[in-house]
């Protein structure tokens, strides 16, 4: 886990340092060749979509290249799930220019990617686990990139396999004015599509391993 953290966290200084930087042509062409060196020894050996890498927990849903959450991943803030005092869960998250849409100020598709996972979890977090059956996002205001953010998720109410979730994201310092108000639908599939989505999932010594049961514990920290 060490090691996935380390190299997660040298990668994302390296995706941030190469959307920001001012370099010319000489520094980008230098930086890509040890990229490509990087790659290189990451290649020896792969899995395939549907095997769980080692240190992932499908039970506790620690995922540790969820594009949201992974200590592992380039591309996740990562964020750091808490239970809300409140209720639901609440993340917090500076975003830089990587995820810029609008000049200084977050892609609404990265919203929606958050949202989506904050609501999930919320759900998961009540011990209702589902799929995204809908998302619905209200932009209000521009998130501005390089301040600190509050990102809550929770949960409406459930019926069945059916659970009504919601969400915001705010600005640390004004988190009652809602920049982001997201809503979903989150579906537990019926046990068909469960089986045709997940039979082959397998984690890393090749046991079969569907994702986590509703009732599962979840990866947010108490
Ligand atoms: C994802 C695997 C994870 C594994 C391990 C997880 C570790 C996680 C760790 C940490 C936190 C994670 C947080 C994650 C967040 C991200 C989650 C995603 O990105 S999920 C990917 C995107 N979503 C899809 O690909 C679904 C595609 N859709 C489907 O497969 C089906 O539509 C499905 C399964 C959602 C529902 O199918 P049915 O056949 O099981 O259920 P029916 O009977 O259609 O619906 C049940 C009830 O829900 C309502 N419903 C369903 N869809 C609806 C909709 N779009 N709008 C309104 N109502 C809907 C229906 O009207 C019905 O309600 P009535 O019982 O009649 O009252």
């Amino acid at each position: 886990m060490a090691a996935v953290t380390e190299l997660g966290t040298a990668l994302r200084a390296l995706v941030d340092a190469s959307v920001s930087t001012a370099v010319g042509p000489e520094e980008l062409r230098a930086a890509a060749a040890e990229a490509r060196r990087a790659t290189a020894l990451l290649e020896a050996d792969r899995r395939p979509p549907g095997r769980l890498p080692p240190l992932d927990d499908p039970v506790a849903f620690r995922r540790v290249y969820s594009p949201v959450t992974g200590v592992g991943s380039a591309v996740a803030p990562p964020l750091t799930l808490r239970g809300d005092p409140a209720g639901g869960v609440r993340a917090e998250a500076t975003l830089g220019l990587l995820y810029e849409g609008p000049p200084g100020y977050l892609h609404g598709g990265m919203s929606g990617l958050l949202m989506d996972h904050l609501l999930g979890a919320a759900a998961i977090h009540a011990g209702l686990w589902g799929m995204t059956a809908h998302l619905e996002l209200d932009y209000r205001g521009p998130v501005p990139l390089g301040v600190p953010l509050v990102l809550r998720g929770w949960v409406e109410r459930n019926a069945g396999r059916r659970t009504d979730v919601a969400g915001s994201i705010a600005a640390a310092d004004a988190p009652d004015r809602v920049l982001v108000q997201a809503t979903g639908i989150f579906v537990t599939p019926r046990a068909e599509k469960m089986d045709a989505y997940f039979a082959t999932v397998t984690d890393a010594a090749g046991r079969h391993t569907p994702p986590g049961r509703p009732t599962d514990a979840t990866a947010v920290q108490p």
